[in-house]
């Protein structure tokens, strides 16, 4: 088992902002240059279907996945947005998802402008993961109501705030969508999380989903991209949408290549990141610490609120601690080194006991990103 270091990941071993900050590694790059160097990997215009290193992904992508056309995007948000669309056809209609949704919150409002959709957000009557029974609840049929916007679409992430939704219940929700014409979307920006702590393959996973999208530039590693996957009819549409949001790539191979490095070489890394996160929750836990929700992967959620521990507090005692943070989320990632969960511990453990003498009182939604901190950041880091 190789043990991470500051050397091997200089910016990288300490940041729980995210796994977004998760950079390429040293054995990705070289092979990459030699690629290029060696005249390896054969480049052309993507737009026009002559990039052999991005068709080369996008088969090894519905491979894995069992479906039948894959399509490289610029980032989770294109995947998402346009596979979404790709789902549609004639308003009004409404799109059924978690309330914690990144497709809802987090995507600037494409769901509203791309799609033109009433969203449905729903809270989980588990509070953690939506079940059959949520998606019966708050069903809208198509009956021909001229009130409603039936429901056309239900989006479920997988992993969710690091919570792997149970097979079962995804099986129930797969089979409800097929009998009354609806889509199933998956948000599966970390389903390689919930792939390697379950053992449950991803062709199993996606085969409940009508259309798939699986982020690179997460848990992976890559440095961009994201993967949708569906029917051939339903990828060439949202090529289609993929064109019109500007997102045609010329030669993305270079970028298709490292991630498929990334995926053969790294996803067995990422027990290792759940391993963290089991840590630092059971470390929460045995101090009284509060969490918002189970430790099921790679994310541990604070509940500041409950804790009334301060957010921006707690980013100032990571810096003090060398550890990089944005709030309550800690994301682990397969480039975290033990010593900065060591140095994460303490820095929680010390707002937590600040708290106990201020308590934070602010009772309103306090962000899951908090980019100003992020700001503060840049300002100390360069
Ligand atoms: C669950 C989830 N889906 C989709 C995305 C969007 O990915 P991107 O940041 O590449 O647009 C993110 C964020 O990175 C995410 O956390
Ligand atoms: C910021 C957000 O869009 C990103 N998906 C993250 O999880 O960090």
């Amino acid at each position: 088992m190789t043990v991470i270091s500051e050397e091997e990941f200089p910016t990288t071993h300490n940041d729980f902002r995210s796994d977004t900050f998760t950079v390429p590694t040293k054995s990705m790059i070289e092979q990459i240059t030699h690629q290029l160097s060696s005249g390896e990997m054969v480049l052309g215009d993507a737009v026009y279907q002559e990039d052999r290193a991005t068709y080369e992904l996008e088969e090894f992508m519905t491979e894995l996945t069992g479906k039948q056309l894959a399509l490289f995007c610029s980032s989770g948000t294109m995947s998402n947005q346009i596979g979404i669309r790709s789902n549609l056809y004639q308003p009004p209609y409404s799109i059924m998802c978690d309330h914690r949704s990144h497709v809802f919150l987090h995507e600037a409002g494409g769901l509203a402008s791309l799609s033109q959709a009433m969203v449905h957000p729903i809270k989980p009557l588990n509070g953690d993961y939506l079940t059959f029974e949520d998606i019966l609840e708050n069903f809208t049929e198509d009956e021909g109501d001229i009130h409603a916007a039936p429901t056309k679409v239900i989006s479920l992430e997988n992993t969710l705030h690091g919570i792997i939704i149970p097979l079962e219940e995804i099986k129930k929700i797969s089979y409800f969508c097929n009998k009354n014409n609806v889509k199933l979307h998956l948000d599966g920006a970390r389903i390689w999380n919930a792939h390697i702590e379950t053992g449950i393959s991803i062709k199993e996973y996606c085969s409940y989903f009508d259309s798939i999208s699986l982020c690179l530039s997460k848990s992976l590693g890559a440095p961009m991209g994201s993967i949708l996957v569906g029917t051939s009819q339903f990828i060439e549409k949202a090529n289609h949408f993929k064109k019109q949001c500007g997102g045609g790539i010329r030669q993305g191979g270079i970028m298709c290549k490292m991630a498929e490095i990334a995926i053969k070489e790294n996803i067995s890394k990422l027990k290792k990141s759940h391993d963290y996160a089991k840590q630092i929750g059971k470390f929460c836990l045995d101090h009284d610490i509060k969490l918002e929700s189970p430790v099921d992967t790679s994310f541990v959620f604070i509940d500041l609120k409950k804790n009334k521990m301060d957010p921006s507090l707690l980013v100032e005692i990571g810096s003090k601690y060398n550890v990089k943070l944005m709030g309550g989320r800690v994301a682990c990632h397969f480039q975290i080194s033990q010593e900065s969960v060591d140095n994460l511990k303490s820095a929680i453990l010390e707002c937590y006991k600040e708290s106990l003498i201020h308590p934070y009182e602010k009772n309103y939604g306090i962000k899951l990103y908090n980019f100003d901190t992020i700001k503060i950041r840049q300002k100390q880091h360069y």
